[in-house]
């Protein structure tokens, strides 16, 4: 589904991503570690057309989207959260989704003035789509609350919601367990598993807690200092000695990282 070919990012004299290879096949759980400022929300921004490489090439579905503008990679399937949340805040959960949502209604703008029953029965999928999303991340109660009015963690799991209403094969999910309690990160990880297997997607993590790293991926990528220094099964990276090393501490596995 996506492979990363040899691909660097520079800012001006700096490597923040170096010589990056990388590949996600259909419904897998990939990781993307390594120490803060390894280059990992660097790798999300050329992901989603934030930052076009300044080497490689990125293939999505066998084709290249290099420069291509985030808007449009976002329509080609691909969805993120932010590492800071950037949610409405003063709209309601709910509002929050919808907007998410806003193009792919299936109704025009005279359809929508005129009231005509294609708006009505678009509306009506949508109330139904939006609702079912929240219900699955324990949100549906909430609907009418202000985002900013969420805890931490509902926050972090309603930017999640909102990335899945663009209807995406491919999630990013930057730090999604960054501020949560160990019981919302047990049932965010519950929740990772469960997209994957009900909404049909491939995703992408970042994150800083190793229990959730090491329990929910398929295969894991370590970065440090933007090249990366191993991939493997969390089996395989849990024992590498220069993750350990770099990254993971004596403990490797336990919480969070040493250099997180
Ligand atoms: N727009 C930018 N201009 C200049 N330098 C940048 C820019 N974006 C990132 N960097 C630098 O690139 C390096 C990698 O940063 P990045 O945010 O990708 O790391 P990270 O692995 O996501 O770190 P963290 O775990 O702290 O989020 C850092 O040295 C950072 O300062």
């Amino acid at each position: 589904m996506l492979n990363v070919e040899n691909v660097t990012m520079k800012f001006g004299g700096l490597s923040a991503v170096s010589q990056l290879t990388l590949d996600i096949g259909k419904n897998e759980v990939v990781g993307l570690i390594g120490p803060n400022g390894a280059g990992k929300t660097t790798v999300f921004n050329m992901l989603t057309g934030i930052y076009t490489p300044t080497e490689g090439e990125i293939k999505y579905n066998d084709k290249v989207i290099n420069g291509i503008k985030p808007h449009k990679i976002s329509s080609m399937g691909i969805a993120r959260t932010f590492q800071n949340i950037r949610l409405f805040s003063s709209l309601t959960v709910g509002d929050n989704v919808r907007i998410s949502h806003t193009n792919k209604t299936d109704y025009n703008l005279a359809e929508a003035l005129l009231r005509l029953p294609r708006f009505f029965k678009a509306e009506a999928a949508l109330d139904e789509k939006v609702h079912s999303l929240l219900a699955l991340f324990n949100l549906y109660e909430k609907r009418e609350e202000k985002a900013r009015n969420l805890s931490y963690g509902e926050q972090r799991r309603l930017e999640i919601v909102r990335a899945l209403a663009t209807d995406p094969k491919l999630l990013l999910l930057d730090e999604p367990a960054a501020g949560m309690n160990p019981a919302e990160t047990h049932d965010l990880m519950n929740l990772i598993g469960r997209l994957r297997d009900e909404f049909d997607v491939s995703i992408l993590l970042i994150e800083h807690d190793m229990k959730l790293v090491m329990g929910i991926c398929d295969r894991i990528n370590v970065l440090n200092f933007g090249k990366k220094i191993a991939s493997g099964n969390p089996y395989e990276i849990r024992n590498n000695e220069e993750v350990i090393k770099a990254y993971l501490g004596e403990k490797g596995g336990e919480g969070t990282a040493k250099n997180a």
